[in-house]
C-alpha cells in the first residue's frame, strides 16, 4: 500500500492546477496511513513507541526500544563497589589477603599495577610475555569484586576447545563456569543467581558469528551486573596484529552497549608498541598509564639459536642427539604443513630409537586434521610426561599449561616475529632454562611458501567491488526525500532544500539522506560467489565499520530467510495476512509483480528486508511470525501454519544512497586496506627472515652441544627492537627488502607459466577463474570454490610459480 501511495504520488506529477491541493491531500493521507501502520506495528510488536514490558533487543532490558537503548547503564555499574576509588600509592591489605587466598605469596612484576587499576575501575592493557602470570590480573580483581557485590567477571577467550582445561586450572576459591551449548539448567541458574564470580566464554558466544554464535549466554537482564570484562589474546582486537579476528572488534561494542561494561582488561603476550596503542584505543584507554605493563619480548630463561642447514632432516636428528637437546624431556617441533608433521615424527621415531624413551613414547604428530580423540591422546601423553616429542603445526600449544616444556624447535620459519615469540613462549614457563632452535631454509623455500600464502589471502579489486554492490544496494530514500521536498516547497514556498548533492562536494557529505537500512547477505552464498572465506568477508565488513563514515554497522548474524507454509491451503494464507502485516506485505508485493497469489499456500522471503521496509524491528517481526504457528482461539494448540527460518547471514545496517562515485571510493578504500594488510604481512615476514638470517649459523653442528650466548642475546635484542619500535602504518618494504625477497624468486619461468596457464584454462574451458583463483590453484592453496583436494590434485602445477606474475598473466 505504501508503494501504491508512492506510485499514485508519481502519477499526479505534472497536473499543475491541482498540484498543491493533491499534494497536501497525499501528505495527509500518508500521515494517516503511517499512524495506522504504526499502531498495527505496535500491536504486532514493531513500531517506535516505548511500552513497558517490551524487550529491547540490544540489551535485553524492558521498557524501551533498542533505538533509545543506552546499554544497561551506569545504574547497574554503580551497584558494583570499587575496591579503590583511585589507584592508591600503597596496595591495601585486603588485596594482599586476597592474593594469599588464591594461593600466592607475592606479586610478579606488573601484576600489582594492573590489578590496582582494575580495582579502581580503570580499563587496562597488560602486555606480558607467556607464562609471566597474566591470568592473576583478572582472577584477583574478580575474586575481590565478587566478595563486595553481587557481580560477575566475564573472561573472553578464543580457545573454546580448552575452556574446560582453563576452568580446572583456576584457583579453588574462584568459582567459575564456562558458557557452552551443553550447559545444564543447574549451571545456567548458578550463573544467573551470581553463584559464580568468573564466566568464561568465547567471542562468538558473546557476539554471535557465522552461525557459530551459541546463543547460550543468558540475556543481559538475567545476568548479575558485570564488574569488568577481561579479553584474553587481546591482540586479536587490532587489525594490524598477526592474528586479527573480526569478531573481536565487535566484542568491545557488545560488552559496552549490551552488557553495560565500563571497565575492560586486555591481556596479550605479543603486541608491538603500535599494536598495543591500537588495542588501547579499542579498549577506550585514554590515559598514559593505560598500557600498564610491557615486558621484554622474550623471557630471560629462553636460549635461542638459528641455523641454515641444507639437509634439514639430518640436522634435526643431530640437534636432538646433541648435548643441548639430547637431555631434554618435553620438546615441541613446529612444522608449517600437516603432512610434514607426520613425516618428521616417523623420522624421529626411527632415528632416535632407544634414546631416553622407548620407541612408542619417542615422537608423535599433532595437527588440526586429526580426530578429536587422537589429539586428546597425544596432548595427554605429552602433558603427563610420557611422550617426549610432539611434532605439530601451530594448532598445538595454544592454551597449553605445561610449565616444564624444555625445548621448542622450528622446523619451518614462522610467519612473523609475533608468531615466533608466542610459540617459543610455550617453553620454560616454570622459569627454568629452556632451549629454542630454528631451521632457516638456505634457499628461502619457507619465505617463498609464506609469501605465496600472503598473496593468496588477499582479495582483488573485482571481488571487493562485488561485495560492495551486495552491501550497498540502492534504496528509495533519495527519491522519497526529493518528493517530500517538492511537497514541502508547494506547501511552504520559501523552505530551503537541505539535500546536499555529494557529486558537487569533493568530500563525504556531512549528513546523508538515507539513515541506513537493515540488510542481510547469506553467508554461504556470499562465500561461494566471492570465493573468499567467511572470516575474509567479515574482515572486509569490519573495515567498512571502522571507516570514519561508519559505512556499515555490524549486527549479530541472523537467519534471514523465512518460509511460511499453510497446511490448510491458500485460504489460510489469506487469513493470516489480517493478523500478520509482514505476510500481507510479501503477498501484496507478489501480487504487484503479477504473480497469482490466490492459489498460493507457501511464502518464502527475506525477513530482514521486509522488516526494514516496514520500519519494524527484526526480532519482534520474527517473534510475531513464529506466533503464527499457534492458534489464537481459546483451545490453543497448533494453528496448521509452519514457520521456518534458514540461511545464516551477515546482518548489518548500511546506506542505500551512495552515488556511483561514492561506491567507487568505497571500493578503493577497501582495496587499499587489503593491500595495506598485504604490505604489513610482507614487512613482518621479511623483517623476521632478515633477523634470523643475521644470527644464523651455516650448520647446526655449531650449536648442537653448546649455546652461543652472544648470538642468542643478539636475536633477543632484534626482537625487542621490533616490538618496541613504534612504526608508522606505512609498512612499505624498503628497496633492500624487496631485493632480499627477489633473491629467492624463481627465474626463467615466464614462458613456462604462460604455457601452463593456457593448458590449465583449456582443460577447464567450461569454468570461470579469476587471476587470483588460478594463482591459488597453481600453488595448491584451497579456497571455498576451488578446494585444494580437487583442484590441487594436478601436482604438475604445484608450488613452482610466483603468485604476482600468475595474476598478471591470466
Ligand atoms: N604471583 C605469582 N606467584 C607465583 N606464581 C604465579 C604468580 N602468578 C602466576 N603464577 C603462576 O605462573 C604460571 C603462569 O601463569 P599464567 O598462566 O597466568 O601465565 P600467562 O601469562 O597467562 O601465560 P600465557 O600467555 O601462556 O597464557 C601459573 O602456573 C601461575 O600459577
Amino acid at each position: 500500500m505504501y508503494l501504491e501511495i508512492l506510485s499514485y504520488n508519481q502519477n499526479i506529477e505534472g497536473t499543475a492546477g491541482l498540484q498543491c491541493f493533491l499534494c497536501l491531500s497525499v501528505l495527509c493521507l500518508f500521515q494517516l496511513y503511517m499512524q495506522k501502520f504504526q499502531l498495527k506495528g505496535e500491536r504486532f510488536g514493531g513500531g517506535g513507541l516505548s511500552r513497558q514490558g517490551d524487550t529491547c533487543y540490544k540489551c535485553g532490558g524492558t521498557g524501551h526500544w533498542a533505538i533509545d537503548c543506552k546499554g544497561r547503564g551506569n545504574t547497574e555499574f554503580s551497584q558494583i563497589k570499587l575496591v579503590c576509588v583511585h589507584v592508591c600509592s600503597e596496595t591495601p591489605a585486603e588485596v594482599h589477603a586476597a592474593l594469599q587466598d588464591l594461593g600466592y605469596k607475592s606479586f610478579r612484576p606488573g601484576q600489582e599495577e594492573a590489578i590496582m587499576r582494575i580495582l579502581s575501575g580503570l580499563s587496562t592493557l597488560v602486555v606480558l610475555s607467556t607464562g609471566m602470570g597474566k591470568s592473576l590480573c583478572y582472577q584477583l580483581p574478580a575474586y575481590l569484586y565478587a566478595q563486595r557485590s553481587n557481580c560477575i567477571t566475564l573472561v573472553i577467550s578464543p580457545l573454546v576447545s580448552l575452556m574446560d582445561d582453563q576452568l580446572s586450572g583456576l584457583p579453588a576459591k574462584l568459582k567459575a563456569a564456562c558458557i557452552h551449548s551443553n550447559m545444564t539448567m543447574k549451571q545456567r541458574e548458578a550463573v544467573k543467581s551470581g553463584q559464580v564470580c568468573v564466566l568464561l566464554l568465547s567471542p562468538e558466544a558473546l557476539v554471535g558469528g557465522g552461525g557459530s554464535g551459541s546463543g547460550c549466554l543468558p540475556s543481559a537482564q538475567e545476568l548479575p551486573p558485570v564488574a569488568f570484562a577481561c579479553i584474553d589474546e587481546a591482540h586479536c582486537v587490532s587489525e594490524w596484529s598477526h592474528n586479527f579476528r573480526p569478531c573481536y572488534l565487535r566484542l568491545c561494542k557488545v560488552l559496552r552497549e549490551r552488557l553495560g561494561v565500563r571497565c575492560l582488561l586486555g591481556l596479550t603476550a605479543t603486541a608491538t608498541l603500535s599494536t598495543a596503542v591500537d588495542i588501547a584505543q579499542h579498549l577506550d584507554i585514554t590515559d598514559q598509564e593505560g598500557i600498564a605493563v610491557r615486558s621484554a619480548a622474550v623471557p630471560p630463561n629462553l636460549h635461542l639459536s638459528v641455523s641454515m642447514d641444507r639437509e634439514k632432516d639430518q640436522a634435526l636428528v643431530s640437534l636432538l642427539r646433541g648435548d643441548r637437546f639430547g637431555c631434554l624431556d618435553s620438546i615441541i617441533v613446529y612444522c608449517t604443513r600437516r603432512e610434514e608433521t607426520t613425516r618428521v615424527a616417523a623420522l624421529l621415531r626411527t632415528c632416535l630409537q632407544g634414546i631416553r624413551k622407548p620407541l612408542k613414547w619417542q615422537a608423535e604428530s599433532y595437527h588440526a586434521g586429526l580426530s578429536g580423540s587422537e589429539r586428546r591422546r597425544v596432548q595427554n601423553n605429552f602433558m603427563c610426561g610420557e611422550l617426549r616429542i610432539v611434532v605439530a603445526t601451530v594448532a598445538f600449544g595454544m592454551g597449553l599449561d605445561k610449565s616444564d616444556v624444555r625445548g621448542i624447535i622450528h622446523y619451518n620459519m614462522p610467519k612473523s616475529f609475533e608468531s615466533y615469540v608466542q610459540e617459543i613462549g610455550r617453553a620454560g614457563r616454570d622459569g627454568e632454562p629452556a632451549h629454542c632452535h630454528l631451521f632457516l631454509d638456505p634457499e628461502g623455500g619457507d619465505l617463498h611458501e609464506l609469501r605465496r600464502h600472503i598473496y593468496a589471502d588477499t582479495v582483488d579489486y573485482y571481488t571487493v567491488k562485488r561485495l560492495v554492490q551486495k552491501v550497498f544496494p540502492p534504496c528509495k530514500c533519495k527519491q522519497i526525500h526529493q518528493k517530500q521536498q517538492e511537497l514541502i516547497k508547494v506547501a511552504l514556498p520559501f523552505s530551503v532544500c537541505v539535500y546536499n548533492n555529494e557529486e558537487e562536494s569533493s568530500d563525504w557529505p556531512r549528513e546523508r539522506v538515507c539513515h541506513t537500512h537493515e540488510r542481510a547477505i547469506p553467508i554461504q552464498e556470499t562465500v561461494e560467489a566471492l570465493d573468499i572465506t567467511e572470516e575474509g568477508v567479515e574482515t572486509l565488513l569490519c573495515y567498512l565499520e571502522l571507516h570514519p563514515q561508519r559505512f556499515v554497522e555490524l549486527l549479530h548474524p541472523t537467519l534471514s530467510v523465512c518460509k511460511v507454509s499453510c497446511y490448510d491451503g491458500p485460504r489460510q494464507l489469506q487469513k493470516i495476512t489480517k493478523i500478520c502485516p509482514p505476510v500481507a506485505v510479501v503477498l501484496a508485493r507478489k501480487r504487484m509483480a503479477g504473480e497469482r497469489v490466490e492459489s498460493c499456500d507457501q511464502l518464502e522471503f527475506d525477513v530482514v528486508e521486509v522488516a526494514d521496509t516496514m520500519g519494524w524491528q527484526l526480532p519482534l517481526v520474527k517473534r510475531g511470525l513464529r506466533q503464527l504457528q499457534w492458534s489464537t482461539d481459546r483451545a490453543g494448540g497448533r494453528s496448521g501454519v509452519l514457520v521456518e527460518f534458514s540461511s545464516p547471514s551477515f546482518y548489518f545496517r548500511s546506506f542505500g544512497d551512495l552515488s556511483d562515485g561514492e561506491m567507487d571510493r568505497v571500493c578503493r578504500f577497501l582495496h587499499n586496506r587489503v593491500q595495506d594488510q598485504e604490505k604489513t604481512q610482507l614487512y613482518q615476514l621479511t623483517a623476521c627472515f632478515k633477523a634470523f638470517k643475521s644470527v644464523a649459523f651455516q650448520s647446526v653442528l655449531s650449536c648442537v652441544d653448546n649455546l652461543d650466548v652472544s648470538r642468542s642475546l643478539q636475536l633477543k635484542n632484534l626482537l625487542s627492537e621490533y616490538f618496541d619500535k613504534r612504526r608508522d602504518r606505512d609498512h612499505t618494504l624498503k628497496p633492500m627488502d624487496t631485493e632480499e625477497l627477489d633473491k629467492y624468486k624463481l627465474l626463467d619461468w615466464e614462458g613456462q607459466i604462460r604455457a601452463d596457464i593456457r593448458s590449465f584454462l583449456a582443460n577447464r574451458s567450461d569454468e570461470k577463474f579469476s587471476g587470483r583463483a588460478v594463482a591459488r590453484i597453481f600453488h595448491g592453496i584451497g579456497s571455498p570454490c576451488y578446494p585444494a583436494q580437487t583442484y590441487g590434485r594436478d601436482r604438475r602445477y604445484w608450488r613452482k610459480l610466483a603468485t604476482q606474475e600468475i595474476i598478471r598473466f591470466k
